[in-house]
């Protein structure tokens, strides 16, 4: 695969989507000698809020070790090129959150709703777009519809004003020619100005070559993390996709070793364990699992005696999607019975 000079924003998912394996307790000078490396280092956008985006604070979700305001106005005073986005999900996140974090300097706002959902998005993508904000429609879980399915959806916050779509790989379950079938058939039948993303997740070890598969079939924002920082066995990992890039002659404007460096020397020391496939990250991708049931699913097992793996399988098996981190316990309860455990 060659791409001649084809230019692609990589969008920065260590702050946010790293929030889930630090279990949102990420402190400010993490957030702010992170972010600052990312910047030094060419990354033009990066996420920052709790993982579960604007508003995640919550029982549900876990509490942060600060507020979403407290990061944000960390941050973004301290950016020198890069801009700084903020997920929000409709129903945890709202106008309010969205209004604040527009005064605090966010850039862009990335709406997200499950694949088959989009409809819940409008009021917030109408209103990001009324604050003159870049407005992404960020469409998760996209294995679970086809790609026309998908395509309805994508159509559906295009005309609410959405200016980028995403496809989102939220289980890294997707193959390269599921990639290649989603995001073909989003390039062919969007708005030609209308950008298209994708977010991996590296559970079967596909985050890399789906995003270059992404890339080639018309994406041209793709979401990554430094050292893979993010739910199950990370995102994309940026150093590694931006190295790849620079050798298929993608442009990203991010230096190869100072990326290196921010994984290395920033991100590593502060995972609280390896970001890596283990049998339960692998399963999420096998099983098609959201990616941030994984910490739920190895409380669960400490709790009950049911291997979080077989929590996970079932939780696939069930169709479960984000939002429905209560049915983990009720779940692993649930066959901690059914096996004589409780
Ligand atoms: C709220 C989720 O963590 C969003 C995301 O990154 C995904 O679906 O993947
Ligand atoms: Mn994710």
């Amino acid at each position: 695969m060659t791409f001649t000079s084809k230019k692609i924003t990589v969008h920065d998912m260590t702050l946010r989507d790293g929030m889930h394996p630090k279990r949102h307790q990420m402190t400010l000078t993490q957030m702010t000698t992170i972010a600052q490396g990312l910047d030094a280092a060419g990354v033009p956008l990066i996420e920052v809020t709790h993982g579960d985006g604007l508003g995640g604070s919550s029982v549900n979700y876990g509490f942060p070790a600060h507020s979403d305001e407290q990061y944000l106005s960390a941050v973004i005073p301290l950016m020198k090129q890069a801009k700084v986005s903020a997920l929000l999900l409709p129903g945890i996140g709202t106008i309010d959150h969205l209004q604040m974090a527009r005064e605090l300097g966010v850039h862009t706002i990335r709406v997200a709703t499950h694949c088959t959902e989009a409809d819940v998005s409008q009021q917030h993508i109408r209103y990001a777009r009324k604050l003159d904000m870049d407005t992404v429609g960020f469409l998760m879980m996209a294995h679970m519809t086809s790609p026309e399915k998908l395509l309805e959806q994508a159509l559906l916050m295009e005309s609410y004003g959405a200016n980028c779509i995403y496809c989102t790989d939220s289980a890294g379950y997707m193959l390269p020619e599921d990639v290649k079938a989603r995001i073909g058939l989003l390039r062919e039948k969007l708005q030609p100005d209308t950008e298209l993303g994708f977010h991996g997740h590296h559970n079967l070890a596909m985050g890399v070559a789906n995003s270059l598969v992404a890339v080639e079939y018309g994406a041209n924002r793709i979401d990554a993390a430094a050292a893979g920082l993010g739910a199950g066995a990370g995102n994309t990992p940026m150093e590694v996709f931006i190295a790849v890039c620079a050798r298929s002659g993608i442009e990203t404007g991010v230096d190869v070793f100072k990326i290196q460096d921010v994984a290395e020397d920033l991100v590593v020391p502060m995972m609280d364990f390896p970001i890596r496939i283990d049998r339960d990250s692998l399963t999420l991708g096998y099983a098609g699992v959201y990616g941030s049931f994984l910490l739920f699913a190895k409380r669960a097992e400490q709790q009950y005696g049911v291997p979080a793996r077989d929590i996970l399988v079932e939780m696939g098996r069930r169709g479960m999607v984000g939002g429905q981190e209560d049915m983990i316990e009720d779940t692993a309860l649930t066959m901690a019975r059914a096996r004589g455990l409780r």
